[in-house]
């Protein structure tokens, strides 16, 4: 079996169950209501601006020129796709220059994307693709999923199509390739931390949509 098939298999429970969260299932049938969609677009805007970042780490860390390229892509992708629909949601959401500016990120945003860096930067290309392919796999299961679902609210539907199309899966098998090839040469410690990573980033996917579903906020909260 491949090292991503034995991961896959690891984190199946926790995949099991974020395709079972309230937050991603009321995405699917049009149920989520919008107020969480726009507590998630602020956090998730977040997230990604340093998602991008350890894509880019993962250029620097690459082992020849090409994979550089194929990582400085990835961030780029993840800028102009990404980021740039969150920009346009957030504009058909209402939110405004102000809560931008006064944004905070929530616990879990903000564990999740420590994590990437900590993964990333104490690592190797390796445990830089480790920790962000749930990023990428499971939302291309979970767009996958719903791909026939019809939910009446057109950012619901804009949102399955981003993660459901055939660019987006692409991307992912372009990074299981790599993590394979990596996987194989290295040290059976290094395969551990790798497994560690991911399944610390798939458990952090899943509390994640709890975040945005629970409008989760720090526990003592601090006047504005
Ligand atoms: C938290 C999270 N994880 C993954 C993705 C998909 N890149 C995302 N937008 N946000």
């Amino acid at each position: 079996m491949t090292f991503s098939a034995q991961i896959r298999q690891a984190v199946e429970p926790i995949w099991a169950a974020s395709m079972e969260h309230p937050f991603v299932k009321g995405i699917g049938d049009g149920t989520l209501p919008l107020e969480n969609f726009r507590f998630y677009i602020q956090q998730d805007s977040y997230y990604l601006t340093r998602f991008a970042k350890i894509l880019a780490l993962g250029a620097a860390k690459a082992p020849d020129i090409e994979t550089t390229n194929q990582f400085a892509d990835f961030a780029k992708h993840t800028y102009s796709a990404e980021i740039g629909l969150h920009e346009q949601f957030s504009k058909r959401l209402g939110i405004t220059a102000e809560e931008r500016a006064l944004f905070k990120p929530a616990p879990t945003a903000y564990a999740y994307t420590s994590h990437l860096y900590q993964a990333g930067h104490s690592g190797h290309l390796g445990d830089v693709i480790a920790a962000v392919l749930p990023c990428y796999w499971l939302y291309a299961e979970i767009g996958d999923t719903f791909q026939d679902a019809a939910p009446e609210e057109p950012i619901y539907q804009e949102w399955i199509a981003t993660y459901g199309g055939k660019d987006f899966q692409d991307r992912v098998d372009e990074q299981i390739a790599h993590l394979d090839k990596i996987a194989a040469a290295v040290s059976e410690a290094d395969r551990e931390r790798m497994k560690e990573h991911f399944i610390i980033s798939s458990q952090y996917e899943y509390a994640f949509w709890e975040m945005a579903y629970q409008m989760e906020t720090w526990p003592v909260p601090l006047e504005k």
